[in-house]
Parts: structure tokens; sequence; C-alpha cells
């Protein structure tokens, strides 16, 4: 199949990427030169594991090319992907301009041939007909005698087109797994048409064709009207950010009453209505999802005259977790003016260089205003030359040097490798051997066999 997918993020890319690797025809478009000049180049502007091999080998077999020309694009493909950013607004709205902007290009270059616009990007309820609204005026817009036909939202014989939610669950840092092996695709339309052009598409995905475990069963599709598919990447995304708020209120008491927040997130998962997933305690959930669409939510409640108390709440903990860190420093180390604390991780979690709302960043900021002096070494961020937000911190490229005269250091990020430092080293050339695991992450025991002193989070 001949597929467009406009705009190379995370999920633009890696779904271009995985639907060239399976077979189909792809062409990526984005607006940023530089990124195009960069992928043509067989270079991914992002890290993701195995995602660079792939784009490679889809180059190399001449399954997918790239280009900022969107004409060329809407031309090409059967199917069209938006996949651009949708950030939020300083007031928790969702930003909707660059799929605004993407839908009237779509509607200035559509022609002849019946075409499946997919809305990929997570985007307001409601918008999938608001897309086909737009891209209607984009054609008016270039041809103005077709106004009256297109009157009403009704099509015009030649341009023919549906609209389908297809929302995307994938996480940062196994973005190629998940496309392969995911747990449900979600298809939200009116139309039989589009739907069994878009289960035609993620054939070889839903059969398992590339999946870690071919013999599982096919993957659920549930086909759903637009909104409700709509609804369905909000209120996933806003019940697993529940989940982490709900263990890290737990974690909150069980500081207070002595009880140990590993312990009981193990007995508490291991009911299966409940499930051991999403519950590890610590600094909070960031990163560019999780934040933005619990705000939207909350907002679009708002618009509907509902006031989201659950979601607020969760977000409220949120806040104050990322800050849970520093009254653990302020209780060991009292004043922290003139003290110098290493933050081992800065990005919103492991296997990724995304540092969009990571805790990490509040962390630094608030540690500054305190007077405190801030060093950072990140497995990524440290190695690739990232300094965007991290004006006010010191990133050493050696965890040796990161200890150098700290007076704690603070885990904010659970890389695996974290797990594998000689921390005894360390020890030696820090001011005191103070340590707050942000994340519950290292082993408490051996940490206080080496002298230091080892403040967890409910644990
Ligand atoms: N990052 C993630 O892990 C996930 C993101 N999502 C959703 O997917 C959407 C995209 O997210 P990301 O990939 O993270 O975004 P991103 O911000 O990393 O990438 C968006 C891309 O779109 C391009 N773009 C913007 N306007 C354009 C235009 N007019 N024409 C062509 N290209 C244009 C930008 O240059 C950029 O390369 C968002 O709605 C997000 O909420 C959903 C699931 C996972
Ligand atoms: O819409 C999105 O963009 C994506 O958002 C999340 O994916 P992602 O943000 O990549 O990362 P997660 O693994 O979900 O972690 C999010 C945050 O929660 C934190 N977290 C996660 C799990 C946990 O138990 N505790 C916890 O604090 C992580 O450290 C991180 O800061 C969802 O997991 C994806 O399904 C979704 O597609």
């Amino acid at each position: 199949m001949r597929v467009c997918v406009i705009g190379t993020g995370y999920v633009g890319l890696v779904t271009g990427v995985c639907l060239a690797h399976i077979g189909h025809e792809v062409i990526c478009i984005d607006n940023n030169i530089d990124k195009v000049k960069l992928l043509q180049q067989g270079e991914s502007p992002i890290y993701e594991p195995g995602l660079t091999e792939l784009l490679r080998g889809c180059i190399a077999s001449g399954h997918i090319r790239f280009s900022s020309d969107l004409g060329t694009g809407v031309e090409f493909g059967e199917v069209l992907f938006i996949a651009v950013g949708t950030p939020a607004l300083p007031n928790g709205e969702t930003d909707t301009r660059y799929v605004e902007a993407v839908a009237r290009g779509i509607g200035a270059h559509l022609h002849l041939g019946y075409k499946v616009i997919v809305n990929k990007s997570t985007v307001p309820i409601g918008s999938g007909d608001w897309v086909r609204m737009i891209i209607l005026d984009g054609v008016v817009e270039r041809e103005p005698d077709l106004a009256d036909a297109l009157k009403g939202g009704g099509t015009h014989p030649p341009l023919d087109f549906d609209v389908v939610s297809n929302p995307e669950f994938l996480r940062e840092g196994s973005a190629v797994y998940d496309t392969f092996n995911p747990d449900r695709i979600v298809l939200g339309s009116s139309s039989r048409r589009a739907i069994q052009i878009m289960q035609e598409l993620y054939g070889p995905i839903i059969e398992r064709k590339y999946a870690a475990d071919p013999t599982l069963p096919p993957v659920p599709v549930l086909v759903t009207d637009l909104s409700s598919a709509e609804m369905i990447k909000y209120a996933a995304n806003a019940f697993l950010a529940t989940k982490i708020s709900f263990i890290n209120e737990i974690a909150n008491i069980c500081d207070r009453v002595g009880a140990d927040v590993v312990q009981v997130a193990k007995g508490m998962g291991l009911d299966s209505r409940i499930g051991e997933k999403f519950l590890q305690a610590g600094l909070g959930w960031g990163g560019s999802c999780f934040p933005k669409d619990v705000s939207a939510l909350i907002h679009t409640a708002a618009d509907y005259g509902y006031d989201a108390q659950l979601l607020k709440a969760a977000v409220q903990v949120n806040q104050r977790q990322r800050f849970i860190v520093i009254e653990k420093l302020q209780q060991v180390l009292k004043i922290l003016k003139g003290k110098t604390i290493g933050l081992l991780g800065l990005t919103f979690k492991p296997n990724t260089d995304d540092l969009r709302d990571a805790p990490a960043l509040n962390l630094i900021e608030e540690l500054h205003r305190l007077g405190a002096k801030v060093k950072a070494y990140d497995p990524l961020v440290s190695q690739s030359g990232l300094r965007s937000g991290l004006s006010h911190v010191i990133v050493e490229t050696d965890l040796l040097h990161l200890a150098d005269g700290c007076d704690a250091l603070v885990l904010v990020t659970d890389w695996p490798q974290f797990q594998e430092v000689d921390y005894g080293e360390l020890a030696k050339v820090m001011h005191q051997p103070v340590i707050i695991d942000g994340r519950n992450f290292l082993d408490r025991k051996g940490l206080e066999s080496l002298g230091f002193r080892y403040v967890g989070m409910g644990h």
C-alpha cells in the first residue's frame, strides 16, 4: 500500500519506518528541512532502540523516502497519516495549530482518488470531524468554485476521503517494539471502506508476523466511532498517570507509617484486577504526553461543564512528588545553600534522550533557587550535547566527576546502568556518602554496606 506519514517526530518516524519494514511504500513528510536531510542520509533525529537499523534497511530497499513537500506526499499516499505534535497551551488546552496546518495543506493538494486520512496525533475529542472540515476548507481555498458543492460537509464526487482516528499507544524507549507488539489497535470511523483499508495496512502486525512471540493470537482490533477512539487515548493515558499518582500517594503514607511501598506495590499488583505494571513509586510522571494529555482531558471536561476532580488530584500529587526529593535532602543535609548535589539521570525515563517535562528540570530549578550547586550525569544527554533547559547544571561526562565533592547523589532516572555502578568508588570522592533513590531502583543493603546513607521514596 502507498502510505504518506506527515510529521517525523517519535510517532510519525516510528510509524513510517515500521510500515515500510513490513512492505508498504512509505513517504515521510516534515516541514523541518534539516530533519528531512538528516533522515535522507539514514540518520535518526531521535534516539530509539532499533530504529536506525530499520530506517537504513528501508532506505536501502527503497521502501521509504523523505521529503518536505506535502503535495508530493498527498499525491502519493492512499493512506495519509497526520502525526504532528499537539503540545499543551499554557492553560492546559491542546494546541491544534499543527494539525490544522496539515489538514488545510492536505485539502490544498487533494485531487482525484479515494484517500484515508488518519489522525495519529493525540487530538481533542471531536477533532476527527473538525479535520474533515478543515480539509474541505483547504480544497475550497484552492478551488472556490467547489464551495457550493461541498457545503454542509458533503464531498464532491472526485474528492473522496474518510477520516479515521487511530490513536498511538507506543512508549518512548521501546517504540519499535511496541509498534510490532501492540496490546490492541483502535480504529475510529463510520466508514467501513476506510476501516477495511486500515486493517489491511496493519495486517502483518495484527497477524503478529513481526512480533516477539508470533504464536500469540492476533492483535485485538477495536473499531469504534471517531469520538470514542479519541477518548480511548486520553482515558488510557489519564488512567496510567493516575495509577502512578496513586502509588506515589501510598508511598508518601508509607514514609510516615514505616511501611515499604515496594512490598506494598508487589502485594497489590499480584491481584490480577490491579496488575503489577505502573506501580513504581518515585519522582512521578513526566514526558511529552502524560502531563499534556491529562491537562487536556481536564480542560475538555471543563468545557463541557464537568469538574474532573480525580484527574486534578492526580496532577497535584504528581507536581508535589517532584519536590519530595528536596524535602528528603533537607532532612538529611539541613541547609542546601552551598551544598553540591549530583543527579543520576536527566531524561524523563530511561532509553530516551527526551527531556520534555522531565522531573529533573524542576529539581534543578528548585535546588538552584535554594542555593545548591547542581551537577548531573545522564547516559545519553551527557554524550549527546543536548543542553536545552540545562543552563543551571554542570553536565559531567562520567560518574566519578559527578560524585566528586558531592554532598548527596539523587537517582532521578532509572537507567539500568545505574544498577551496575561501583558506588564504593563514588563514595571515596564524595563529600559525604548520601544517596536519595528517587525511583526505589538501587540496592539499599549494598549501598548501606558501602557506608552510604540511603533514602528511598516510601521505601
Ligand atoms: N511521543 C510519544 O511517545 C507519543 C506521542 N503521541 C502523540 O503523537 C503526536 C506526535 O507526537 P511526537 O511524535 O512526540 O511529536 P514531535 O513533536 O516529536 O514531532 C512532530 C513532528 O511534526 C513536524 N511538523 C510540525 N508541523 C508540521 C507540518 N505542518 N508539516 C509537516 N511536519 C510538521 C515537526 O517538525 C516534528 O518533526 C502528538 O499528538 C503526541 O501526543 C502519541 C503516543 C506516543
Ligand atoms: O501518549 C504517549 O505519548 C505515551 O505515553 C506513555 O509513554 P511514555 O510517556 O513514553 O512513557 P511511560 O513509560 O509511560 O512513562 C511515563 C512517565 O511515568 C513514569 N512512571 C512510569 C511507570 C511507573 O510505574 N512509575 C513512573 O513513575 C516514568 O518514569 C515516566 O516519567 C504511555 O505509556 C504510552 O502508552 C503512550 O503512548
